[in-house]
């Protein structure tokens, strides 16, 4: 059983959402790492254009020290794990989920062109190995769903999967 799992991905693709499911259904503590960020001052500069704090990843990683559970961010993928979950999400559901939050348009179309270029994924693999991935498609999903594909990675049920989604069509 993974002990220490990162939920990365783009904004909006729920993984504050998710890991809250996830945690209420396992033994498994959550870190939702944006909030420690701003809370513990875990930040080198406030970058004024996209409204975002620019994370000090060493100072995060000190702060996390021997961490174990489940760490959410779209930087999660960013600090050592077992494995990683990348949540994905079409770009133009992803929008809407965007508009929803009240995010800024230039916001909106940054988000929605990474998450089809398939930046994060790209990142996670990098770092951890396509035998340490699970890719989970969120799209058109409730929740609790993907929730249970979570579980079930975790649980060893499902193989490490990469290269399920292909959002190229959006631009
Ligand atoms: N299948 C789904 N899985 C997760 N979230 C979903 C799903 N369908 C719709 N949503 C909605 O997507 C929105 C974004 O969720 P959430 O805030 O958890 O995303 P996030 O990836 O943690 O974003 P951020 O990186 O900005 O914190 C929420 O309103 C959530 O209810």
């Amino acid at each position: 059983m993974t002990r220490r799992l990162v939920i990365t991905g783009t904004p909006g693709t729920g993984k504050t959402t998710v890991s809250d499911l996830v945690a209420a259904r396992t033994d498994l503590d959550v870190i939702h790492l944006n909030d420690a960020i701003r809370e513990e001052e875990l930040f080198t500069e406030r970058d004024a254009d996209r409204d975002s704090l620019v994370a000090d990843v060493d100072a995060v990683a000190e702060w996390l020290g021997e961490w174990d559970g489940i760490l959410d961010s779209h930087l999660a993928h960013l600090f050592d794990a077992d494995e990683a979950v990348v949540l994905r999400c079409h770009p133009e559901e992803l929008k809407e989920r965007l508009r929803e939050r009240d995010e800024s348009e230039a916001k909106v179309a940054e988000n929605a062109e990474s998450e089809a270029l398939d930046v994060i994924l790209a990142e996670t693999v990098e770092r951890f190995g396509e035998e340490s991935v699970y890719e989970i498609d969120t799209t058109d999903r409730p929740p609790e769903s993907v929730a249970d594909d979570v579980i079930a990675a975790i649980e060893g049920e499902m193989d490490p999967c990469v290269g399920t989604v292909d959002f190229i069509d959006y631009l």
